[in-house]
């Protein structure tokens, strides 16, 4: 460290934290260790009573903390993604608007394993709403290594961004709600309402809501109704498990879908069906759908309306933190549920 004039040091990193009391008003720190300081800062150091300071020396090819999380930042963060100004050589890294969180979790490793860096995230393919925190990002050392962050720029070129928002689209979505018994009027239709509050969420709108019976063909014929209509989401509630009268996946089938997956290894949501019919998404959605607050449909629902093409593995995949909890007051997607 080497002694500098403070009306000198503009630009130059603090060696040391810097006290200042002022009696009955404050003490304590007014400068950490590591600050670079600007212009504006001398006035008041002159005033604390420091007309000379320790300056930390920077070796050449080092570069300060701050500098470093701002570099960082802009290597990781992609579409859909800002990061805030760096404090104490931190940086916030922020959704920009709702989305779809992605997250690649092998550059994430990749880059973390240089090591002298840390780079902390939430869990991707999940929610987020605007301004939401993704994690956060700074350097282990006072000052690193410039080849540290080379490397870093290494690993990510060429490739998709480590971490991106992506937005989700407004889908024309119908409903089809099966059940001979609320067909019949034998019971009120509670599984319609439930749906209608999930696709909103999205701002979305039902394009057509239809109740239809237990019966094969009709339920059928009523998911292709809703695909020449427009459709560009699906959702068949009801009839999705193994009594007689369950005929939801068999119609999906017959429409000529292709069935992604019949069954998830997530609870609630075991029975789900998930297909493309013409590539538009076509979910069955089991009876746990209408009673639990939420289930394998939450996990896969903005996926589908971030536009991502579901492939069967993806959902066999769910079956690692698939298990709620069924918290009594539930923090989905802020929990290990549909972490994947
Ligand atoms: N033997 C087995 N039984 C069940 C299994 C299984 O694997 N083997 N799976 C269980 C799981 S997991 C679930 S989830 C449910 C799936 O239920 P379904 O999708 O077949 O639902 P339904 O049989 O059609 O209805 C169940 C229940 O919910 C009422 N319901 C259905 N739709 C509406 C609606 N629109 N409004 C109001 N109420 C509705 C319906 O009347 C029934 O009471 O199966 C387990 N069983
Ligand atoms: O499909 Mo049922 O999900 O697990 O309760």
């Amino acid at each position: 460290m080497k002694v500098v004039k403070t009306e000198e040091a503009v630009g130059m990193v603090l060696g040391h934290d810097i006290t200042e009391i002022v009696p009955g008003a404050f003490k304590g720190v007014a400068f950490k260790k590591g600050h670079v300081i600007k212009s504006e800062d001398i006035e008041r150091l002159l005033r604390i009573g420091k007309e000379h300071i320790y300056i930390f020396e920077m070796k050449e090819n080092e570069i300060h903390e701050d500098e470093a999380a701002i570099s960082l930042g802009k290597l990781v963060c992609g579409e859909g993604i800002h990061f805030t100004e760096p404090r104490e050589g931190k940086i916030n890294i922020l959704a920009k608007e709702k989305g779809l969180l992605k997250i690649d979790r092998d550059l994430l490793d990749a880059v973390n394993d240089l090591g002298d860096i840390c780079l902390a995230t939430i869990h991707g393919n999940r929610s987020i709403e605007k301004d939401g925190l993704i994690g956060g990002c700074r350097v282990i050392p006072l000052t690193i290594h410039k080849e540290k962050i080379e490397s870093a720029a290494e690993i990510l070129k060429d490739k998709k961004p480590m971490l991106q928002v992506k937005p989700f689209k407004r889908l024309k979505t119908a409903v089809i709600v099966t059940g001979s018994e609320v067909y019949k009027g034998r019971i009120e239709d509670k599984f319609g309402p439930v749906i209608e509050k999930k696709i909103a969420a999205f701002d979305s709108e039902i394009i057509d809501k239809t109740i239809v019976p237990d019966e094969l063909d009709v339920i059928k014929d009523n998911i292709l109704k809703c695909k020449d209509m427009g459709a560009e989401l699906i959702i068949v509630t009801g009839g999705m498990s193994v009594d007689p009268d369950d005929k939801t996946p068999g119609a999906i089938k017959a429409t000529g879908a292709d069935i992604i997956a019949y069954g998830t290894p997530v609870l609630p949501g075991a029975m789900l069906l998930f297909a493309y019919l013409d590539g538009v998404p076509v979910f069955g959605l089991p009876g746990c759908v209408m009673f639990a607050h939420t289930t394998a449909f939450d996990i896969l629902l903005p996926r589908v309306f971030a536009g991502e093409k579901i492939v069967r593995k993806d959902i066999t995949r769910m079956g690692y933190g698939g298990q709620c909890l069924k918290c009594e007051v539930c923090t989905f997607p802020n929990c290990h549920f549909g972490k994947y």
